[in-house]
Parts: structure tokens; C-alpha cells; sequence
């Protein structure tokens, strides 16, 4: 399989030149030049299949030709060491629960996907590779654990000074060994843009194998297409179309389902549901693209102003704004809103939703309201309540246990540099400590 840039479809390189380097020379974002769709009896057999086998059949369909189908299988059961349950909150509405990773959010699959990808690829080279990630929240704790201790690879997590939960802090800020958290005077879009200029920065690379493991890297997008087929699986047998409703932020979730629908799964439509940094959503009413700097919300997963994927979904539409006006379904809420979910799915279902997966709720409600077709609704639930226990504790007025796998965390100490939003500043670290 050969991978396009979205800024210019004939530059084009192999998977493993696309996963190395993870952006693109000229900026763009890596595409699969084609997109395979999966044959009959794969869908045949998709109720009863397992998680894995989904992902390995997903997996093979779109890098079967580069990578060996031991490797891929291997690097498939090493990501799905987990399940995502299809929970019911209320009739025909489900939760696809995301989060019984190791970091307890779905970034879990992408990270744990990409280390063994990237792993493989290195194998037989002898620089240290410097993987750069921009956070808001959950990418730098699953890119961090994910990472941690394998070797070859050096991990710098940036992320908003202030503006991600105590635990998501405690995550990637506690690790030390080959994982340094850089705690930037800024906002994520910040962190992404120093992370962006890096990848374009002649001098750093000339002298440091550097790559991202953001979902602008292709080797994260893939794998967050598994989950999609997994969870249609689920509710395949209740004969309604399906609606994923997906809270999004660098909108690579969203674009992981673009995926599996452009690979055949039968996706009726899709909720792009945000807080108030409603870039997208505005675009699916206006037609346009405006980023603007991210504000600061109480699910600060998603606080992003300036969404990194957004040119992959107009790739996966052809640029057709009709096309994709009428599969996606844009809404967007503000944090009265996203705590007036939680007390109601809490009070009404008996189900603690995170402030995330609480966007993801609403928007599906929304989209139900509008909507004259039966359907049965999914939204993801991106991570678990307990990685917001401030927010959660304050809206529900009872305290969320915290699990074992969060809690050990909270006994270390967090290590972090402080960083200005300047890229010199960032570009002199980076060489006068790698
Ligand atoms: N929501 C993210 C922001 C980065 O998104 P990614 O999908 O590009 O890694 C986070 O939690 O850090």
C-alpha cells in the first residue's frame, strides 16, 4: 500500500516511511492511496468473530502487503489486550466503552498499535528515535505508557500548563526512564503547533530521527478503525441502521470510523459532537473552516481550536461538502450542558458518563430528536469518569472511585520542564537534551 500526502497526491511513500515519519515533508497528513473494501464473507462472519480477528482482518485489509501476516497478527493481539463493551444507557442509545485500556482511554489502542508498528520498523536501524506528541489530556498518558521502557525510543509528551485533570497529569508526568513531559506556558494547540514545526525543522532533522504519535500519524488512525466493526457486531442483530456519535477534538476518532465505513461497514451516520471549540461543527453548517485558539473546558480532552485531522475526513469525502454534510451530523455544547447530561444519565440510567463521553450523549440525543429513521445510536466513551474525578465529583456530588490502574500514579511525583510556547525555545531543548 502506498500513502499520499493530503497536500499533494503524488508525493507518495510506503507504510513504513509514512509511519517514521508521521507528517508528511510538505505538511500534509499520510492517506492510503486506496481503500479496500472488505469482502462479503468477512462481513458474514462478523457477529461471531472476536475483537482480535476483527482487527487482524481490518489490519491485513489496509497494511497486509507491508507488514508479514505474523508480525501484523502479533502486533494486533498485543493491542487488543482488552474489550469495549457495547453498554446499554437507554433504548436503542449505547455506550461503546472505550476505556479499559492500561490509560483508561481509547487512545489505549492507537498507542499500543503504533509502539509495536513503529517497534517493527526499527528493528533494524541504530538511531534513537525521538517520538514527539502533543496533549491534551490522553494522548501523553496511553503514548507515554505505551512506550515506556521500550528501547530504542525516547518519548516528549508536551502538553497545556494547567489545563489537563490532575490524574491525566500524574499519567505521563511520574514514568522518568525514556519519558520527559514538557509542561508548555500555552494551549494545546500550542504543543501541536511546536510538535508540527519540529517535523518541518531542517537542522533537527538532519541530526534526530524524530517521529509523532499523534493521530496525525497513519499507525494511530488505523487501529481506531477496529472498534467501530467490533461495536456494529454488537448491535448488528436489533436490524436498525447504525449512528456512531463521536466526541471529538483532533478528530481522529471520527476519521478511524470514516475509515471503516469507506472499508464497507454499513455506518448510516455519524455525530461530530464538541464543546465549545466548535471549529467543526461550524464548518458542516457554513461550509467554513475557521480555527481559532482553543478555550479551556471541563472535558479538556477535546479542547482544541485548530482540529489536526480535519483534511483526512475531507480526503475520505472527496471534498464534497454535501456528501459530507448528510453523513455527519455536527452539535456542539457548553460545560452547563455537559454536567447537566451527567446528573441526568446518573439519575435516569444509573450510568456515570466522563464529561467527554457526556458531549458524545448529548450529541446523539440531539441527533435523535432531529431525525425521523429508527436507528440505534452509539456513542464513545473516550475515557473513564475517574480520569475527571474533580469534574465528576463536583457535578454528581458523590465521589467516583478511583481504579487500581489510576491510582497508582497518584503515590508519585510529578516531573515535568517548564517550556515556552516559542518554537526557539522548544528547538534549543530538544538539542541541548536529546
Ligand atoms: N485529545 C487529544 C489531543 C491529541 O489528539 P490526537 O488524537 O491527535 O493524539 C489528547 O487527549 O491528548
Amino acid at each position: 500500500m502506498k500513502f499520499y500526502s493530503t497536500n499533494n497526491k503524488a508525493l507518495q511513500v510506503d507504510l513504513r516511511t509514512a509511519v517514521t515519519q508521521g507528517l508528511a515533508p510538505d505538511n500534509g497528513l499520510y492517506m492510503p492511496e486506496r481503500i479496500p473494501t472488505l469482502p462479503p464473507d468477512f462481513f458474514a462472519a462478523l457477529p461471531s468473530m472476536s475483537f482480535a480477528d476483527i482487527a487482524f482482518a481490518v489490519a491485513q485489509n489496509l497494511v497486509g502487503d507491508d507488514v508479514p501476516a505474523d508480525e501484523l497478527r502479533r502486533i494486533v493481539d498485543h493491542t487488543i489486550q482488552f474489550d469495549a463493551p457495547v453498554v446499554e444507557v437507554d433504548d436503542h442509545l449505547y455506550a461503546l466503552e472505550l476505556f479499559h485500556g492500561p490509560t483508561l482511554a481509547f487512545k489505549d489502542f492507537g498507542a499500543r498499535f503504533m509502539s509495536q508498528l513503529l517497534g517493527y520498523f526499527a528493528r533494524s536501524q541504530k538511531q534513537e528515535i525521538v517520538i514527539l506528541v502533543a496533549t491534551s489530556g490522553d494522548t501523553g498518558s496511553a503514548v507515554a505508557n505505551g512506550f515506556l521502557g521500550v528501547q530504542g525510543t525516547r518519548v516528549i509528551v508536551l502538553y497545556p500548563s494547567g489545563k489537563v485533570s490532575d490524574i491525566q497529569e500524574k499519567q505521563f508526568t511520574t514514568l522518568g526512564q525514556n519519558i520527559t513531559a514538557l509542561e508548555v506556558d500555552g494551549t494545546f494547540d500550542d504543543c501541536q503547533r511546536l510538535v508540527k514545526q519540529a517535523f518541518l525543522d531542517e537542522d533537527l532533522k538532519k541530526k534526530y530521527f524524530l517521529t509523532s504519535a499523534n493521530s496525525i500519524n497513519i499507525a494511530r488512525l488505523i487501529p481506531q478503525s477496529f472498534y467501530y466493526f467490533y461495536a456494529y457486531a454488537r448491535v448488528q442483530h436489533l436490524g436498525r441502521p447504525v449512528v456512531f456519535s463521536v466526541p471529538s477534538g483532533n478528530f481522529g476518532n471520527i476519521t478511524g470510523g470514516l475509515l471503516a465505513r469507506a472499508m464497507g461497514l454499513p455506518i448510516h451516520a455519524f455525530v461530530a459532537t464538541t464543546n465549545v471549540n466548535d471549529v467543526v461543527p461550524a464548518y458542516l453548517k457554513t461550509q467554513v473552516f475557521t480555527p481559532r485558539p482553543s478555550q479551556q473546558t471541563i472535558s479538556n480532552a477535546m479542547d482544541v481550536g485548530n482540529p489536526s485531522n480535519f483534511p483526512r475526513i475531507l480526503e475520505l469525502l472527496g471534498h464534497d461538502y454535501q456528501a459530507l454534510s448528510a453523513l455527519i451530523k455536527g452539535y456542539a455544547f457548553t460545560d452547563d450542558e455537559t454536567r447537566a447530561a451527567m446528573r441526568l444519565v446518573k439519575a435516569s440510567a444509573g450510568y456515570v458518563l466522563d464529561p467527554h463521553g457526556a458531549i458524545g450523549y448529548l450529541g446523539l440525543q440531539h441527533y435523535l430528536h432531529e431525525t425521523t429513521d429508527e436507528v440505534t445510536g452509539i456513542f464513545l466513551e473516550t475515557a473513564h469518569p475517574a480520569k475527571f474525578k474533580e469534574v465528576v465529583d463536583e457535578t454528581l456530588e458523590e465521589p467516583i472511585a478511583i481504579p487500581p490502574a489510576l491510582q497508582k500514579f497518584l503515590q508519585l511525583s510529578k516531573r515535568s520542564v517548564p517550556m515556552k510556547s516559542d518554537f526557539p525555545s522548544f528547538k534549543a531543548y530538544l538539542q541541548g537534551n536529546l
